[in-house]
């Protein structure tokens, strides 16, 4: 019978504080308290100062109490009375100081790790961000940390001040009235045991309450990006059904958790009444017996005494079983610092290469997913200051190579190198500067056209600016919108207005590789036309990477890859393709029946 009781209560008792809690209670300290140590220990000096109130207000009550028992003197009385007073004040005074400055140490320290969550998520894989649910970042940045903010301030800096009445006022009562007291703390192995339990639920239930809320942040971001779908397939219904479910089951599971956080104070209740019943017979017992010198006077201190440690107590109890879900944030907050990218700086990685080049890939092997390869063998040359095109059939490979040259990703086998020099060499940050990328998917501020520009170069003049829009057919647009901003993700442009801005951005940013990933297919034939020159003259001098699905902007090319299923199938200027009479040729000549 006994061994697995034992065997439960080491594993319950290992709930409480897992190594991993500790571990990150470990890393908080170090990395945001230990240096804000000194406000620290001032705290705990207003809160002792605090609990040594309430010894003093005992002792004055046990004196107030004699001189009306025994000598009945009121000017006596009136002494006591007025310390009292004086007494509550001054709790009163350190009850206001003590949570300003928890919450500012609290605020600090919070913002602290704020930023280093911020920045370290900067240098995380765009892999990382594609796996990654915006809900659960949200979740991290704001919710979490928040409840961090929470859980250093102001109920940590109640729980020590509660800890530290409970010490002083406990003290005083051994003080007085030794045997008491032990009757008294007979039913603390209780308040463990129920402690354990519900700190073990309390884990299981919170963390399932973290991820619920991320999934629901993550519905909302999908439903409103998604709104336009939505609504032409009157999906509204569906939408509406699903946020209900998710808001449900979070109501459920923050039902279930403070149900079980509550359990705590009552058990704290019952206990107490146990206790009260023990100390009113026993010290009742002690008064009346001659056998003890305890009167009345130290029943009734006693007693106001147990009444002291009874707030605290409960709300110690409930800090506790708070404390657990804080545990789950915290590590929560950590495990996003625990994330490394693997696309970052080797020792040694130089700044010096010539993006002016030839951009080579050797026996490149790649996979999104390590199940199906993407790349077994991929050898493809961009000759430097030259246009190269890439084309082919859609998820062929073609926006995965430009990704590779750009680091986006990292190659698994063979290399790719700029100048001879393997990329992995160069520093990410050299590396992303020599290139201008025209991408599919255009990422556009609410901000206005001529700050949308501005982004990929801060430092640029206003005429840069301008030259830029210019060349990209959208300064007429600029000029008629003003500073007027093109609401979230640029939802009031048209693709082609966005591809545009985009096509400008790569005319300010002026970077020896221009990477041009389907850079002109929502425009029509006149403007298109119109940007293609344009583009033709910023690639003079440039190695130009072309993708492309419409075969007459790739014309021009100085060599055509053709890619199916990550290979390349065929390659050669546009003559020599359309004489081989392969795929491109039977493409082109189909595309051309169909534009005209
Ligand atoms: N981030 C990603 N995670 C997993 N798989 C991906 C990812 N991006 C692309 N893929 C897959 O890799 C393959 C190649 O995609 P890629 O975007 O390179 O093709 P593409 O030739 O540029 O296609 P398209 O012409 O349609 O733009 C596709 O099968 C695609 O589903």
């Amino acid at each position: 019978m006994k061994l697995p009781f034992a065997r439960r209560t080491a594993r319950t008792r290992q709930a409480l504080f897992r190594p991993v809690d500790r571990e990150n209670l470990r890393w908080l300290w170090t990395r945001y308290l230990r240096t804000r140590a000194p406000w620290l220990l001032l705290v705990l000096l207003l809160i002792a100062g605090q609990g040594l109130v309430y010894q003093q207000f005992l002792s004055l009550t046990e004196n107030g109490l004699r001189v009306i028992f025994e000598e009945g003197a009121v000017t006596q009385l009136a002494r006591v009375c007025v310390l009292v007073f004086v007494l509550f004040v001054l709790r009163g005074v350190l009850s206001y100081v003590t949570p300003r400055l928890t919450a500012w140490l609290a605020a600090n320290a919070v913002l602290a790790i704020r930023k280093d969550l911020i920045a370290h998520l900067l240098t995380l894989d765009l892999s990382w961000f594609e796996r990654t649910t915006t809900g659960e970042i949200i979740l991290r940045l704001v919710n979490q940390a928040e409840g961090m903010a929470r859980f250093i301030g102001q109920s940590t800096a109640n729980a020590v001040r509660d800890a530290v009445t409970i010490v002083i006022v406990s003290g005083y009562l051994i003080w007085k009235a030794p045997v008491l007291f032990t009757v008294a703390i007979v039913v603390i192995p209780v308040i463990v045991l129920v402690m354990q339990f519900v700190s073990h639920r309390i884990k299981a239930i919170q963390t399932r309450a973290q991820a619920a809320l991320g999934d629901y942040m993550t519905d909302i971001e999908e439903m409103s990006n998604g709104m336009r779908t939505v609504k032409i397939a009157g999906q509204e219904d569906r939408e509406r059904d699903r946020l209900f479910a998710a808001s449900t089951g979070i109501r459920d599971l923050a039902v279930r958790l403070q149900a079980t956080q509550a359990l705590a104070m009552p058990s704290i209740d019952m206990v107490s009444a146990f206790v009260f019943v023990l100390v009113i017979g026993g010290g009742g017992y002690m008064v009346i017996s001659p056998e003890y010198a305890f009167d009345a006077a130290d029943l009734i201190t006693f007693l106001l005494g147990l009444v002291i440690l009874f707030d605290p107590l409960r709300l110690l109890a409930g800090y506790f079983a708070q404390l657990q879900s804080s545990m789950i944030l915290l590590d929560g907050l950590r495990s996003l610092l625990r994330e490394t990218p693997t696309i970052a700086d080797r020792p040694g990685a130089t700044d010096r290469f010539d993006p002016a080049g030839d951009i080579r890939l050797e026996g490149v092997g790649f996979a999104y997913d390590p199940e199906h390869s993407l790349f077994d063998d991929l050898d493809m040359v961009m000759p430097g200051g030259r246009t190269t095109a890439i084309v082919g059939a859609t998820g062929s490979g073609k926006t995965t190579v430009l990704s590779l040259m750009t680091r986006l990703y990292e190659t698994q086998a063979g290399r790719v190198t700029i100048d001879g020099i393997d990329i992995r060499d160069i520093r990410v940050r050299a590396l992303r500067d020599a290139f201008s990328v025209v991408a599919q998917d255009i990422v556009i501020f609410n901000a206005s056209i001529w700050e949308n520009i501005r982004y990929v170069r801060p430092d640029a003049t206003d005429a840069e600016i301008r030259a830029a829009a210019e060349a990209a057919e959208i300064a007429e647009l600029m000029d008629r919108r003003g500073d007027a901003p093109l609401g979230p993700k640029g939802s009031q442009l048209s693709g082609g207005q966005k591809q545009r801005i985009a096509i400008a951005r790569a005319f300010l940013r002026q970077a020896p590789i221009v990477l041009l990933d389907e850079a002109t297919s929502a425009l029509d034939q006149r403007t298109e036309e119109k940007v293609q020159t344009a583009l033709r003259r910023l690639g003079q001098g440039r190695t130009t990477i072309m993708v492309a699905h419409r075969l007459s902007s790739v014309v021009g090319a100085d060599h055509i890859y053709v890619m199916d299923a990550g290979r390349i199938i065929e390659e050669g200027p546009h003559e020599a393709l359309m004489a081989a009479e392969g795929l491109y040729a039977a493409m082109f000549r189909s595309q051309k029946q169909s534009y005209g």
